[in-house]
């Protein structure tokens, strides 16, 4: 009877797995379809369409009902647009390799797993990289909810042409990684500085005596941990990538612990709805100078959501400051506000719009 049961729910399952299976062909033909529109508009070299993505998987997210998570149908939706979106045309993204790195992790997650993904040993050249036009897109980490912002690539910002096309929020759950053994037996452990800071309680507690060896990033640390008798702090997918294991897991000390990251490309994003405008400012050195600069943005009732200050590097005790707020730089009262920053600041520089990070 139970066989019987199943049976009637594995046909109901393949029924629907045949229909779906024929709407996503059908999606793709269109995509294929929307490629040529796109080509006879010259419009075709920018087949990737941040905001349009970023409002298919909002209304993705209005539409679920469950059981899936927003997570789990968002990824779903977010597969199938890649798969159409390499039919249109294949994408190229740089990120902070080696394979196995948070990074990497957050361009699937905001790309797709269609896309062809390029590691590359430092910030700066992602950003060369992309510049020079061997890549279509970039991702580069900009600031952890534990430690703060990364400073290499906010400064890069300050000389680079790029724009910010996308922003992509990923949680970061560091484990212990080793080839064999357990807990007792680490000695040396490698590690971002980052990730070092950000479970920093944890291995005092547990590891006061394992020597931390700071690396360029935590896919070189499981690399290294591979090759010798070492332990790295990395996520699951550099444990897959080096055939290590979690010896402890999720040790990092917040919970929440979440990394931002950037996509940095040439593209200026149309507004999606719900968008963020990056812009990089210095001021006066006088009283009440940064006041009378960012006030504007009050004024007109523009949420600043975030503020960085950097040495400029122009000048001793000269700063440049990194400024997030809600909206998009076409829409007219941001607009406005921005033209008058431009005139009032000492140096002025657009980042770009760009959606916020659906998940
Ligand atoms: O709407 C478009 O412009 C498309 O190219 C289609 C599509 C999609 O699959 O939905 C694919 C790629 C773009 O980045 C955005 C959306």
């Amino acid at each position: 009877m139970s066989d019987d049961k199943l049976l009637n729910a594995r046909q109901r399952i393949d029924t629907l797995d045949e229909q779906i299976q024929s709407l996503i062909s059908e999606r793709a033909l269109i995509a294929q379809d929307v490629a040529r529109i796109k080509a006879d508009m010259g419009d075709g070299a920018d087949c990737y369409r941040p905001s349009r993505e970023a409002e298919v998987l909002r209304r993705v997210i209005e539409r679920n009902k469950g059981p899936l998570t927003d997570q789990s149908i968002v990824r779903v939706m977010r597969e199938i647009m890649s798969a159409c979106l390499s039919l249109e045309s294949p994408l190229e993204v740089a990120y902070l390799g080696p394979e196995g790195t948070y990074t990497q992790a957050a361009v699937y997650k905001h790309f797709g797993n269609a896309v062809k993904a390029r590691p590359l040993a430092a910030i700066n050249e992602i950003f060369r990289d992309v510049e020079a036009g061997n890549a279509d897109y970039g991702v580069v980490p900009v600031e952890n909810s534990t430690e703060g912002v990364v400073n290499y690539t906010l400064d890069m910002f300050a000389t680079s042409s790029l724009l910010i096309c996308g922003e992509v929020s990923l949680p970061v759950h560091h484990h212990l990684l080793k080839k064999a053994g357990d807990l007792g037996e680490v000695k040396e452990i490698y590690a971002h500085s980052q990730s070092f800071a950000q479970c920093r309680q944890w291995l005092d507690r547990k590891l006061p005596k394992a020597e931390r060896i700071t690396v360029a990033s935590n896919g070189e640390g499981a690399r290294m941990a591979a090759e010798s008798d070492g332990a790295a702090i990395a996520g699951k997918p550099a444990a897959e990538r080096y055939g290590l294991n979690i010896i402890a897991a999720n040790i990092e000390d917040e919970p929440d612990n979440t990394t931002r990251f950037l996509v940095i490309g040439r593209q200026i994003v149309p507004p999606s709805g719900h968008d963020m405008t990056s812009i990089l400012l210095s001021s006066y050195n006088r009283p009440g100078a940064l006041y009378a600069l960012l006030r504007p943005f009050s004024d007109a009732g523009v949420n600043l959501t975030r503020i960085e200050s950097r040495p400029s590097r122009r000048a001793q005790w000269d700063y440049n400051y990194f400024v997030d707020i809600e909206g998009h730089s076409q829409d007219p009262v941001i607009r406005d506000v921005l033209d008058g920053m431009k005139d009032a600041a000492v140096f002025y520089k657009f980042l770009g719009s760009y959606p916020k990070a659906v998940v």
